[in-house]
């Protein structure tokens, strides 16, 4: 599959994950208006694409030949079109760093980002099939995803689903529960859509089977990213993680996540400081374009929730097992 993200005749190139499953097609974004506009459409996503789109937008701004400033402008309201993954400012930030050198200089440090990122994923899901292989007897593993943390979800590879990868080429992969990932559906638009690209078994599941999946012991282990990792290791992720683990916790199910060191946000002490992303009603009192809930219905809808660390058997990086850093 090609880079979720890349750089081409000087646009930013995105698998268009709005279209999926049904469509296999790029959009090519010219303008950071229209990059803005496709990570708040969700077109892209995925805390490490995240980060390299915002990099390649910051491109975009230093080749429209504005001042530093008027550059500087921009790079904030991408850094900005999403508040959870930290990961997003954290790719405009290492960009801008190249201001000075011109735009050119701005791109070749993007370039530089988007080359690192399957190797960094590869590498933090190797570690993390470790893990996994260490925390479970039985084989072949019957694994549990939520959201989508594959390919789709980084430049290439993938951080949760990269383990599935990983273990699936040593045939140790029985079989992949996607949780469904409501309401906008990236398990199974997503993740079911590369698993049967990939040749490994799954089922699609209501996110909230989840848990009577556990009971009846169906899952070995439950893999997830990240978004946002606060010092004390608790985690924000897709909106039901925290739910998952309490599941996971309750029956003895290891629980790891997979990230980048670039997720961890040492600057946050714990998960009470991360800024959750809450998104339009609409999302849930419609389905399909069609009106679900009454007319006047108004709708809770955060895209993210956070895990205390206490329920997390292991937050894996490209440098291991991470142990949590609390702030004094
Ligand atoms: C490797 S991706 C990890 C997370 O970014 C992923 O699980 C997730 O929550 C993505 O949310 P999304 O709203 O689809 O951008």
């Amino acid at each position: 599959m090609r880079r979720t993200v890349d750089w081409a005749d000087g646009a930013v190139v995105i698998i268009d994950q709005v279209a999926l499953p049904g469509a296999y097609r790029t959009l090519e974004l010219r303008t950071v208006d229209e990059l803005v506009d496709a990570i708040q459409r969700l077109a892209v996503r995925g805390a490490p694409a995240l980060g390299a789109a915002g990099a390649l937008g910051v491109a975009l701004a230093a080749f429209a030949g504005g001042s530093d400033g008027a550059v500087r402008a921009e790079a904030e309201r991408l850094a900005t079109a999403r508040p959870t993954a930290v990961n997003l400012r954290w790719g405009v930030t290492r960009a801008l760093g190249k201001l000075g050198g011109g735009p050119e200089a701005v791109l070749t440090e993007a370039l530089a980002m988007l080359d690192e990122d399957e190797h960094l994923n590869r590498t933090a899901s190797g570690h993390a099939a470790d893990v996994v292989l260490r925390e479970t007897t039985r084989r072949p593993l019957r694994l549990l995803s939520h959201c989508n943390a594959g390919h789709l979800a980084t430049v290439a590879w993938g951080t949760a689903l990269g383990v599935v990868w990983h273990l699936h080429e040593r045939g140790l992969v029985e079989s992949v529960l996607v949780d469904e990932t409501r309401p906008l559906l990236q398990g199974s638009r997503l993740t079911a859509w590369e698993l049967a690209q990939a040749g490994v078994p799954y089922r699609v599941q209501p996110d909230s089977a989840a848990a009577l999946a556990m009971s009846r012991g169906l899952v070995d282990c439950v893999l997830v990213g990240a978004d946002r990792i606060a010092a004390n290791g608790d985690v924000a992720n897709k909106i039901g993680t925290y739910g998952l683990a309490i599941a996971a916790a309750h029956h003895g199910v290891p629980f790891v996540v997979v990230a980048p060191e670039s997720t961890v946000d040492a600057s946050i002490a714990s998960g009470a400081d991360i800024e959750i992303e809450e998104r339009r009603p609409s999302e849930l009192t419609e389905f399909g374009g069609v009106r679900i809930a009454p007319e006047d219905a108004e709708a809770f809808n955060p895209a993210f929730d956070v895990t205390p660390a206490a329920l997390v058997t292991a937050v894996v990086t490209e440098n291991g097992v991470r142990t949590p850093q609390p702030m004094s």
